[in-house]
């Protein structure tokens, strides 16, 4: 397989439209790709020009400016410690399969090179990095002479899967890297990107990786087959077309870690409470689900019927929040969003992804008013300071473009600007199918 550099990976953020922290436990949970709201990576080799200016000998650099990170690591001097360790190679038939030491060796190593202050950016470093170097040595441990840089729209830590899309960009890359014949392998892409997802929460359900990978609509759920879980990935194949959707972004940092973690010693502390909680939140996503099918089947002529099947779903929307938000993983932010759709009647709000801030999302009452309705943004926007936008579901999963498509004015907009510009995103998307 003959390799030309540079290439750019993409995957996009998601929305989760009811299951989040439940399918951590196995509970059913169903979300969608988000159209507009994607990650870029490019990767690149590091001239020799390039290291003169810098007057180092480094052979891998990862460059993260949407976190303001830059790292540069010889990978001989400062990586092989760990990649030389037996423990830490990955045997072909365990390729899919978390290696703990070799996590734990990382982040030994990160403890004593990133200097550390308590602040949510340095969490954020941290975490990034130990994804970056867990997926590296992971999958291409041989690497050398390649820059990573990595951008995206998919706002960072607000429950819109971020950290997913930036996982299967790296995977994909990396599997390029390697000369990987699983390439395009979507089930490979998914299962690797599942062990990112392990560096930056511990126990992840899944379905922020999936979506990122295969794109559209799915819907995740677990079952146990003679004592082994197993988790079945279905692909929805629309939403009700009559419905609006808005995520409403309070930019109110969170971490999902500490997230899932406190949902985690309150189960411990009171399982059977917490178990009950859980199921409910599962018999709601099923709930949703039905609703949608209706919704679809009706939608055509607007009959009593098909008002009624747009409240109930409104109905199991408030109910999956108030269960959320009983769990400890709402924030006031998130409340006065919900307040104001309920005032001002203009449909169902819940958090959406692992909350603590992070983002809402409303879907629309297809008879509420437009006054209401832009009365709902202006307030969120105004009062608060939020972000509102019109979200538009589904679209492309992982995706490679390779050399002959990267034109220079791609590749200086990447290697010059912190932030992605809007016209860069166009053309890389216009390659996109
Ligand atoms: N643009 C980005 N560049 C580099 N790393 C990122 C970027 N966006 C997200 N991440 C990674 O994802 C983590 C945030 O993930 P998480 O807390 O799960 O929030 P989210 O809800 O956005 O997925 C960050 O700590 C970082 O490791
Ligand atoms: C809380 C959870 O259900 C979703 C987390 O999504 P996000 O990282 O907030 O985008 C965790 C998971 O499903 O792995
Ligand atoms: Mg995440």
């Amino acid at each position: 397989m003959n390799l030309t550099f540079p290439i750019i990976t993409t995957a996009p953020g998601k929305v989760i439209i009811s299951g989040e922290h439940s399918a951590v436990y196995g509970k059913d949970v169903v979300a969608s790709a988000v159209k507009n709201l994607r990650c870029y990576l490019l990767v690149e080799d590091i001239s020799d020009v390039d290291k003169e200016n810098v007057h180092t000998t480094h052979d891998l650099e990862l460059d993260f400016p949407d976190l303001g990170l830059r790292c540069l690591w010889n990978v001989e001097q400062d990586l092989g410690h760990i990649i030389n360790n037996k423990e830490n190679q990955i045997s072909s038939n365990a390729f899919t399969i978390f290696n703990q030491h070799l996590s734990d060796d990382i982040e030994i190593f990160l403890k004593n090179n990133i200097v550390h202050k308590e602040t949510h950016l340095s969490h954020l470093h941290h975490s990034a990095c130990h994804v970056f170097l867990y997926l590296l040595l992971h999958i291409v441990p041989k690497i050398k002479n390649k820059r990573f840089i990595m951008k995206s729209n998919v706002p960072v830590g607000a429950g819109l899967g971020s950290s997913a899309a930036v996982s299967v960009c790296l995977v994909q890359a990396l599997l390029y890297c390697m000369g990987s014949e699983h390439l395009s392998d979507l089930k490979t892409i998914n299962d690797l990107s599942l062990l990112g997802e392990k560096c930056v929460h511990g126990t992840p359900s899944g379905i922020d990786n999936a979506v990122a990978t295969y794109g559209k609509a799915i819907i995740l759920t677990t079952h146990t087959a003679n004592g082994v879980k197993m988790k079945n990935l279905k692909v929805m194949d629309k939403f009700p077309e009559s419905l609006n959707m808005l995520l409403i972004n309070t930019k109110i940092p969170k971490s999902t870690k500490t997230l899932v973690a406190n949902v985690k010693k309150l189960h411990e502390k009171d399982n059977n409470m917490i178990s009950s909680i859980l199921d409910a939140m599962h018999k709601c996503t099923q709930g949703i689900l039905s609703e949608f099918e209706l919704i679809r089947i009706l939608e055509s002529e607007e009959s009593p019927e098909f008002e009624a099947t747009v409240n109930s779903l409104f109905e199991k929307i408030r109910i999956n929040h108030g269960l959320l938000c009983s769990i400890g993983v709402s924030h006031p932010g998130l409340e006065k969003i919900k307040i104001l759709s309920d005032e001002l009647k203009i449909g169902g709000t819940k958090l959406t992804g692992a909350g603590g801030g992070g983002c809402a999302m409303t879907i629309l009452d297809p008879y509420a008013s437009e006054e209401k309705v832009d009365e709902f943004k202006c307030s969120l926007i105004d009062l608060y300071g939020y972000d509102v936008y019109k979200s538009q579901l589904g679209g492309t999963g992982a995706y490679l473009i390779d050399t002959n498509r990267i034109t220079k004015e791609i590749l200086l907009d990447f290697e010059k600007n912190t932030k992605i510009n809007e016209n860069t995103v166009k053309l890389i998307d216009s390659l996109i199918p």
